[in-house]
């Protein structure tokens, strides 16, 4: 049985399970760090991909659709489409629209398939992403922040479209529902973590900025923030000087052949830049970004040094890198009492 309300469903265990196929292997999409993802088809032919949460929220069946619905009603053209819930016994499951060419880091960080995104994809990407979470942060009935950014969570719909999925789970997820700035479960992703958040545990709409600070770089470069960039500091540290040197086309990824568009690449990297400082208050917002990134004369700012950079190690190539690429979606740490 299934309750229709609006366009959000409570769907029954057994339409999910006949959806999935008994959730077999051969539907499995990923695991990510709220659990396997499989996709589905109902028998009207609507393609659909579970999210099967392997930790129990702690919330009753009526607080979790209340919640979940709340975050389904987030609609943009830059987010996936929750569509609905289901939850029997200690299962509970989201129900997204399925999104058939994977997610950026698929294309991205892959020497091949990279050269698929010319520059006017990478740039939509970045657009689409600031405008979705512009939204999430700003337009949306509720203030949401995504606290996970990163290109595994920005998947990409047949036109290459950029959607961002996972917003609203560390909601669901967090140790209470009050609007409070500090978490007991960080749930984000080292490299993409604003330096107060991976600390602290204090997050705020400057924090998400951060994140796409580091996802900007990453388009930009084709690299990663933690891996590629060992003999640089960082991927964050490399961009930051190369900027000063006044060399940044050599961040440019390879695949993108010198063009036209340079000026553009280049505003790129300052806002990315503006966006990964140490100090939140220095970040711009996500509005600002978005009237930087289309005002193409607008003067942009100088960025100071980003997080995570420390100048006694700026001129040692062999410095380590100071970030990992690992999910911490269970990591737990002490609460900060905000001041
Ligand atoms: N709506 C969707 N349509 C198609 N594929 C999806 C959808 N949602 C998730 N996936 C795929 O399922 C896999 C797992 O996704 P999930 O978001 O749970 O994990 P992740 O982003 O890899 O990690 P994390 O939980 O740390 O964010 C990924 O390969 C992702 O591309």
């Amino acid at each position: 049985m299934e309750t229709e309300l609006a366009d959000f469903s409570v769907f029954d265990f057994n339409q999910i399970l006949e959806a999935t196929d008994n959730f077999s292997e051969e539907n499995k999409l990923g695991e990510g760090g709220f659990g396997p993802v499989y996709k589905g088809c109902f028998p009207d032919g609507v393609e659909i991909a579970v999210k099967r949460l392997d930790s129990d929220s702690g919330q009753g069946f009526i607080e979790f659709k209340n919640e979940v619905e709340l975050i389904a009603k987030l609609q943009h053209r830059n987010l996936v489409r929750l569509m609905g819930c289901c939850s029997q016994g200690e299962e509970k499951i989201l129900v997204y629209e399925y999104l058939p060419n994977k997610s950026l880091d698929f294309f991205i960080f892959d020497e091949d398939r990279k050269a698929l995104l010319d520059w006017d994809t990478r740039i939509a990407i970045i657009v689409g992403t600031a405008e979705g979470l512009l939204y999430l942060h700003k337009h949306s009935r509720l203030r949401v922040i995504h606290r996970d950014l990163k290109p595994s969570n920005i998947l990409l719909d047949s036109e290459m479209n950029a959607k961002i999925s996972d917003f609203g789970l560390a909601k669901i997820f967090s140790s209470n529902n009050t609007d409070t700035d500090t978490t007991r479960k960080v749930v984000g992703t080292y490299g993409y973590m604003a330096p107060e958040y991976a600390s602290h545990g204090i997050f705020s709409i400057k924090s998400d900025v951060f994140s796409f600070g580091v996802l900007t770089l990453e388009i930009v470069s084709g690299k990663r923030n933690s891996h590629e960039c060992g003999a640089f500091i960082n991927l964050l540290g490399h961009a930051w000087q190369l900027f000063e040197e006044e060399s940044w086309s050599e961040l440019i990824d390879a695949a993108l052949v010198p063009n036209i568009y340079s000026m553009e690449m280049m505003r790129c990297i300052n806002i990315a830049l503006l966006c990964v400082q140490e100090n939140a208050v220095d970040r711009p917002t996500m509005l600002d970004v978005i009237a930087m990134l289309s005002n193409k004369t607008m003067i942009l700012q100088k960025p100071k040094h980003p997080a995570y950079f420390s100048l006694s190690t700026a001129g040692n190539k062999e410095a380590p890198t100071t970030t990992q690429s690992c999910s911490v979606n269970d990591v737990t740490i002490s609460t900060v009492t905000p001041r």
